[in-house]
């Protein structure tokens, strides 16, 4: 029997992809295999020994403290992608909101009073307050051109505006299914000065931080609008407001509160909605959920953030998932306790990702557990688990 814990919701039907005969699953649960979350904050978390992977049914795993994870051996996956089309729906509705003034206008609609001639009335005089503009012709910037960002550059292309793209690490992948007349920046100052719109759709790391500061700011037009559904700290809260006030900004949009931004006027700050939706949620967690029960049951991996891809069919034998430093002769030591016990290899693979190796290896009889030991004793090997037949 695996134990999963959630940290958070997750999506029922990712949790039914864990058979109830196989799985036990709970928020509280002693000795958990795998952890299950989306926001909630592992760094000061207490983490397991027994714990043998993560899954983020998200894309950012800034949440997670991946490096120690990696050290400890324990495999991150995450969700590339499964939750890209709710926050790109996300980001168009904010930047329609934004340009149609839409949520002071709502504000303005929803404390009227008097009857309803009264209300008429004072509609026809302060709609003038909310005139906006429209978006064919203007110029969207797009910071990080992945999953989310691809498809917010493609949809605004659709919508008739300019589109620009900045992202110096962008995939062959990605670079395919970019519409082809979506303009490449040759830096972040050439995209902000550029741009009535910059979208930031990039990972919070120790580039990413404060990428936007007062400096980058003055480069943006008089009047652009600034949209972060991304992660708070990518942009620098202070210096954005100081340039709303300034009237440099004409406005912005993101999907993290906070007491300097919530009452701002020209700002619109979502609760952190841009991956709820009800498509999303469970495609995040079946994505993650399927991936913990391959690693879990059969060892192999996909879309981890810290460990190399290794899928192997299981056909016949007995199969060893061994976690190891990428050094040398690791295999050749494993190999070698194998025949001393008399293990026939079936089928074998090796792969790496930086630091970290993991061999997965089908045997002909069970491993005999002094031979388990054995192999954990190899300095450099960080676990070995004989799975189920
Ligand atoms: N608001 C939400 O609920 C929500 C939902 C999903 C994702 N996110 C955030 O959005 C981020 C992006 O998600 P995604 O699915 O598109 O991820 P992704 O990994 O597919 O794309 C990220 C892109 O950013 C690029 N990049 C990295 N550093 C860069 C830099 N310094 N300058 C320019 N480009 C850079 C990468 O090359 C990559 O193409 C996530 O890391 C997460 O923090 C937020
Ligand atoms: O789970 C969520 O609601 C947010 C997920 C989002 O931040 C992500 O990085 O995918």
């Amino acid at each position: 029997m695996f134990k999963i814990q959630t940290l958070n919701n997750i999506s029922v039907v990712g949790l039914e992809r864990l058979p109830r005969e196989r799985y036990e699953i709970a928020s509280e649960i002693a000795n958990p295999d795998a952890i299950l979350v989306r926001s909630a904050n592992m760094h000061d978390m207490e983490i397991p020994a027994s714990v043998k992977a993560i899954g983020r049914a998200g894309a950012g795993t800034n949440n997670v403290p991946v490096a120690e994870m990696t050290r400890r051996g324990v495999v991150v996956f995450n969700a590339p992608g499964a939750n890209a089309n709710a926050v790109k729906e996300l980001v168009l509705a904010a930047m329609l909101m934004a340009a149609r003034n839409i949520a002071q206008a709502w504000r303005f609609a929803c404390e009227l009073q008097g009857d309803d001639a009264a209300i008429h009335e004072a509609v026809e005089a302060g709609k003038k307050r909310f005139v906006g503009f429209e978006l064919p012709g203007r110029t969207l910037g797009v910071v990080g051109l992945g999953a989310i960002g691809v498809r917010v550059a493609n949809a605004a292309r659709a919508l008739g505006m300019q589109v620009i793209g900045y992202d110096p690490t962008i995939t062959v992948q990605r670079a395919w299914q970019l519409a082809s007349d979506v303009k490449q920046a040759l830096s972040l100052d050439d995209l902000l000065a550029r741009s009535d719109f910059v979208t930031f759709h990039v990972p919070l790391t120790d580039q990413t931080r404060n990428m936007i500061n007062a400096e980058r700011i003055r480069v943006l037009p008089k009047g652009a609008v600034l949209l972060n559904f991304s992660r708070q700290g990518i942009l620098d809260d202070e210096a954005v407001i100081a340039a709303l006030d300034a009237g440099h900004l004409y406005a912005y949009c993101c999907d993290f509160p906070n007491n300097r931004l919530k009452g701002h006027p020209r700002v619109i700050a979502l609760p952190h909605l841009g991956a709820s939706t009800k498509e999303a949620e469970d495609n995040c967690a079946i994505m993650v959920a399927d991936q913990i029960r391959d690693y879990l049951e059969d060892g192999n991996i996909t879309n981890s953030v810290n460990f190399p891809d290794i899928i192997l069919a299981r056909t016949e034998g007995y199969r060893l998932t061994i976690v190891n430093s990428n050094v040398p002769n690791m295999v050749g030591q494993i190999s070698t306790d194998l025949a001393a016990a008399g293990l026939n290899i079936v089928d074998m693979l090796n792969r790496s990702r930086g630091d970290i190796a993991v061999t997965l290896i089908d045997v002909d009889q069970p491993c005999p557990e002094a031979t388990l030991a054995q192999i954990q004793a190899i300095d450099g090997v960080l676990s070995v688990r004989q799975l189920d037949a």
